[in-house]
């Protein structure tokens, strides 16, 4: 390899990080200036700089830019100031940058492009992308439902990457062993189907037999030439998601943040805020509002858990009332999906069924202890639907999950006013602590960033063969002791400032749990040493 192609190959370049020997026997003299620089002093510099912009937007095309030159160096960066550059690599800001993308486009950023006319280049794209390198974690998208901002076609690639950014900030994933895809099966917006400058397929959504077989194919070729990945599925859409996860989740090492990882979030949020409240989760009344992916995903979880707790299925199914477009879901609705089927209510058991198409009067009659939020539905939690909970219960459950920002079902400072301080709130985007009659409280965010990073750094240090049902309770468990009980206004969830400690924490739990279950050929002794070897840090 030439000078310029290690300048210009992010893994390889150090820019002024460079030792005089190394310049010496690269061929990189003359290249970079004179001085010799430590990865500490390149990286407070690039903060400083950092610094001097204005917006969220501009701090991110900054960072994309070291990202793209200098991979050690924004993971020193990125790892140092993880609670602040969260929003800006990620959500939020990545929603702008998603809608916006064929505008801004500037470079590929190392992701895989497949695209759905295409079937016999998968393995080309694969092998490209990868470039030799051995890919232990692949997060896909075929960006249908990016967030809650919907279909964004080809533009969604961006939240394949900037989740893999995450894993390696938090877990300590090595950035030479990711690889982000996006599959490009047409978009059914319409707005960038009339967009001259669109960059993916100009077509509507493939649906039906050639998609499925799409993603069997690209399934297969992804084991084929990567036999130890973990595939991470990532904003496929409501008719897709569960279907997929359902087909290969007993087969093969693979994940749905969607359903498993924001169901893992909310359970740990839940079982915190029933730490402080001093409650126990079977004795809760659960509202989901919105019903989708995430939503049906959160339940099952939740559901499970009452189970291990002792109820049988149907003691269990008896604390949920999903409520979706259409309000609460009942059972002789044939529009239901088969994730809301289990969960749907009999008409007969309400004497005022017909009256409940809204949030308000779900909350009025059912009069729940715990509401979660995925309905993408900006400011549903309102005041009255607020205290309405409040009214019938001393500490309300209440997280408002829905992202981006604009997206919220209320504000953390709304739900703590409209409750008098007594609501226990987690937000999906981050929140600022909330200073409400002389206590300032801290907000958990209910992300499942907060939980992916450890789920996967714990189960391809195992090597687990798939991701099973205890590995992922475990992950619930390891994250939901973490609260300060005594503290008057404490989060219900660990601070996003400490993420790299508690993915190791849950990493851990992770990996025995794999063990536990015999899906890892590893012994327990062994689980502390695998998951700090796999850990990557950003030295030169
Ligand atoms: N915080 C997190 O970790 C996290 C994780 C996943 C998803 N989310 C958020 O949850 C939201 C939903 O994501 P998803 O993947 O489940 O999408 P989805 O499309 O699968 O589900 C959204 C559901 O909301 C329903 N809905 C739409 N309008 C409604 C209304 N007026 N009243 C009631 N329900 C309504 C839809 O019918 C659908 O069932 C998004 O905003 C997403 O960002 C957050
Ligand atoms: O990406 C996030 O911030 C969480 C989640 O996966 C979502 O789709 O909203
Ligand atoms: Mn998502």
């Amino acid at each position: 390899m030439n000078a310029r192609d290690i300048l210009n190959n992010p893994f390889l370049n150090k820019g002024t990080g460079f030792t005089k020997a190394e310049r010496d026997e690269l061929g990189l003299n003359g290249l970079v200036p004179p001085r010799v620089q430590t990865i500490d002093e390149q990286a407070a510099e690039t903060y400083q700089l950092l610094e001097t912009k204005q917006s969220d937007l501009e701090k991110r095309f900054f960072l994309m830019n070291v990202f793209n030159e200098n991979r050690t160096l924004f993971f020193k960066v990125f790892s140092q100031h993880i609670e602040e550059l969260m929003p800006i690599v990620y959500d939020p800001t990545i929603a702008d940058t998603i809608e916006n993308y064929s505008h801004w486009y500037v470079r590929p950023q190392g992701a895989v492009f497949l695209s759905i006319d295409e079937p016999d280049n998968i393995e080309t794209a694969l092998k490209n992308g990868a470039n030799g390198r051995d890919i232990r974690l692949i997060v896909v998208s075929d960006s249908e439902g990016i967030l809650g901002i919907g279909d964004w076609g080809v533009q969604g690639v961006d939240i394949s990457v900037g989740k893999l950014m995450v894993y390696t900030a938090a877990a300590g994933i090595d950035p030479s062993q990711v690889l982000p895809v996006v599959i490009d099966d047409g978009t059914n917006r319409q707005s960038l189907l009339d967009d001259p400058l669109y960059l993916g397929n100009r077509h509507k959504r493939v649906r039906g037999k050639q998609y499925d077989d799409f993603i069997d194919k690209f399934v297969n070729t992804v084991e084929t030439l990567f036999p130890k990945v973990y595939l991470h599925w990532e904003d496929f859409g409501r008719g897709n998601a569960a279907n997929i996860l359902n087909r290969y989740k007993d087969k093969i090492t693979t994940f749905n943040d969607d359903i498993q990882g924001t169901g893992i979030i909310v359970l740990s949020g839940i079982l915190g805020a029933l730490q402080i409240s001093g409650q126990k989760l079977t004795d809760q009344k659960y509202v989901s509002f919105g019903a989708g992916t995430a939503g049906a995903g959160i339940v099952k979880r939740i559901y499970d858990e009452m189970i291990l707790q002792g109820l049988t299925p149907d003691e269990a199914k008896q604390h949920f009332y999903l409520v979706d477009k259409q309000g609460l879901l009942f059972a002789d609705d044939e529009t239901l999906t088969p994730e809301q089927k289990p969960f749907a209510r009999a008409c007969n058991e309400f004497a005022n069924a017909e009256e409940l198409t809204d949030l308000e009067s779900v909350i009025k009659t059912v009069q729940p202890t715990i509401l979660v939020g995925t309905s993408t539905v900006s400011g549903a939690f309102t005041e009255s639907v607020v205290s309405e909970m409040a009214a019938h219960t001393e500490r309300p459950i209440i997280f408002p999950i829905s992202n981006p920002t604009k997206l919220m079902e209320a504000s953390a400072d709304d739900v703590l006013r409209w409750s008098d301080g007594r609501a226990l709130v987690a937000t999906g985007i981050p929140s600022q602590p909330v200073e409400y009659k002389g206590v300032t409280y801290d907000i958990g965010q209910a992300n499942n960033a907060l939980v992916y990073p450890g789920l996967a750094l714990g189960t391809i240090a195992a090597e687990a063969s798939v991701l099973s049902d205890s590995m992922i309770s475990a992950a619930a468990h390891s994250l939901g002791g973490i609260v300060d009980t005594d503290k008057p206004g404490a989060a219900v969830l660990p601070p996003v400032s400490k993420l790299d400690e508690f993915s190791r924490t849950v990493a851990v739990a992770v990996a025995k749990a794999a063990i536990k279950d015999g899906v890892s050929n590893h012994s327990e002794d062994e689980v502390e040493n695998l998951v700090n070897s796999m850990k990557w840090t950003p030295e030169y």
